[in-house]
């Protein structure tokens, strides 16, 4: 076990490479390689990514990958990617190819408004509360006027802040829930300001206030942060096209294809169980094009997660039907993501994705982030109704197994020409190599 180490923090980075090989590697040289092969040459370039984050002894590659023939509104882009999944670049390819031809996705943004609160607790009377707060709202918006100054420029900044009491959950707990306008920044540091702002503020204005009594007097902020779930940053984005305009695939006729895909999503509408993996598929294209894009993941899945399940019940993002014999399917979603701010205007190959779709603002990013999912989702869904999803998935995924197995170049050649006609699974695969080897 490795002794507890006291100021890893101050170490340089040798040092702290040092450290770690020396008590979990037993100072085995080849880790010291592996960390030291992943550092880019340029070294400014790898200080940039060394003060990304904290305590950073390498870099962590995940594939930069490309998806085209996207048409949105419209526009066709190339649409930006990093991911570790095989097959999810080739399924938003594949889906993005389909639709170029059938007039492409629609995607609109319905709403951007972010959230953000304050939670305290007072004790006392709930009336007298009320009243303060109404006395205060408009100097308490100001208070904030150093921090919002630009983002008004902007035509952004504070929306409104209401008093929401919450004591029958929570005995004396009430939150300040404030609603802002970030225009093209995610904005959390944006908030977060502000939110601390007003806490200060409220903290002091309920101290000086004549009209509470002693106890009144003392608010306790429990914490301020902005919130993830934002039910009012919304993105739509949809397809549709003539019934007899989709795939007749394995003895399914048009309609036939377009009844089965509408009934797989009514399944994962009303079954948890399937309507996780339906939303983990169209994760997987949002969290690509969101990670290329610099944008922070673990917020839009938390608050994608929290949307799937707002009416009680965890249920698809997306939903499927069919009307005068026209097949519509499409996704509607909270996507808080920003064009500046954070890693946006730092990252080399995030500004070269942002370049690649033409220098989006916030919410032209949300609509082609939407209609990544909504593209990810018709791959899989197409697949699962025909093939099933292994076909496809396992043709990517070979190169991944062959390359666990050290194949040569020739060997890929020969392995990869083998399985064009045959079925790819771990133990066909590994069962070939032996068969080349021997
Ligand atoms: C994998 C495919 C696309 C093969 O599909 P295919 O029909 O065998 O592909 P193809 O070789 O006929 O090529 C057709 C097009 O697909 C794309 N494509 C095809 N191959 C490549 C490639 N190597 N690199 C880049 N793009 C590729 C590309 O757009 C290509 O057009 P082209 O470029 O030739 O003009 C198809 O089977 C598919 O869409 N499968 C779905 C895969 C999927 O959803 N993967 C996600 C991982 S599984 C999962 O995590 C989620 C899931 C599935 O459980 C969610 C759920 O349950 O809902
Ligand atoms: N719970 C969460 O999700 C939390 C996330 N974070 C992190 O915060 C970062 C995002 O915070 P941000 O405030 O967005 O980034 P940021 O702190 O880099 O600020 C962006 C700033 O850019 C400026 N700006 C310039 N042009 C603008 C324009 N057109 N529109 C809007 N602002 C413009 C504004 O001053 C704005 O405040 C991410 O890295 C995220 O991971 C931080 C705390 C909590």
């Amino acid at each position: 076990m490795a002794p507890v180490v006291s100021g890893f923090s101050k170490l340089s980075k040798d040092e702290k490479i040092n450290w770690l090989v020396k008590h979990h590697f037993n100072n085995d040289k080849n880790t010291i390689d592996i960390i030291k092969t992943y550092w880019n040459s340029d070294e400014k370039l790898q200080q940039l990514h060394d003060e990304f984050t904290e305590n950073t002894i390498s870099n962590y590659y995940l594939p930069f990958s490309v998806a085209p023939n996207f048409l949105i509104n419209n526009k066709r882009f190339t649409i930006p990617m990093a991911i570790e999944e095989s097959s999810v670049v080739a399924a938003a390819s594949k889906a993005a190819k389909f639709w170029q031809s059938r007039g492409g996705f629609n995607a609109q943004v319905l709403s951007t408004t972010k959230v953000g609160q304050v939670h305290f607790t007072f004790s006392g009377d709930i009336e007298k509360l009320n009243i303060f707060f109404k006395n205060i709202k408009s100097d308490l918006i100001s208070s904030a006027s150093h921090i919002t100054k630009n983002m008004e420029k902007r035509g952004g900044g504070i929306i409104d802040i209401e008093l929401r009491d919450k004591s029958l959950e929570i005995e004396n707990y009430y939150q300040l829930h404030c609603t802002f306008s970030t225009v093209d920044a995610m904005g959390a540091n944006f908030i977060n300001s502000c939110l601390e702002q007003f806490a200060d503020f409220l903290t002091k204005a309920a101290a000086a206030y004549i009209k509470f009594s002693e106890s009144e007097k003392t608010i306790e902020i429990i914490m301020s942060i902005l919130s993830n779930y934002v039910p009012e940053c919304l993105v739509r984005a949809s397809v549709s096209c003539a019934i007899d305009d989709l795939p007749s695939k394995d003895n399914l006729t048009p309609l036939q294809y377009a009844q089965k895909f509408v009934r797989a999503v009514q399944i994962a509408e009303i079954e948890p169980y399937r309507a996780v993996t339906h939303n983990k598929g169209i994760m997987n294209g949002i969290d690509a094009v969101v990670l290329a894009t610099g944008n922070d993941f673990r917020a839009i899945e938390a608050g994608a997660h929290a949307y799937a399940s707002k009416d009680g019940k965890y249920t698809s993002l997306t939903e499927a039907k069919i009307e005068n014999n026209i097949f519509h399917f499409s996704i509607q979603l909270p996507l808080a993501l920003g064009t500046v701010g954070g890693l946006t205007t730092l990252h080399p190959l995030v500004k070269l994705a942002l370049n690649l779709l033409g220098s989006p603002d916030a919410k032209k990013l949300m609509e082609i982030t939407a209609v990544a999912g909504l593209a990810q989702n018709f791959a899989a869904i197409n697949s699962l109704i025909t093939t099933g999803i292994q076909q496809g998935h396992m043709k990517m995924h070979l190169m991944n197994i062959l390359n666990q197995f050290q194949a040569t170049n020739e060997e890929k050649q020969k392995l990869v020409e083998h399985f064009k006609t045959n079925t790819v699974t771990h133990s066909e695969v590994v069962l070939q190599i032996e068969k080349l080897r021997n």
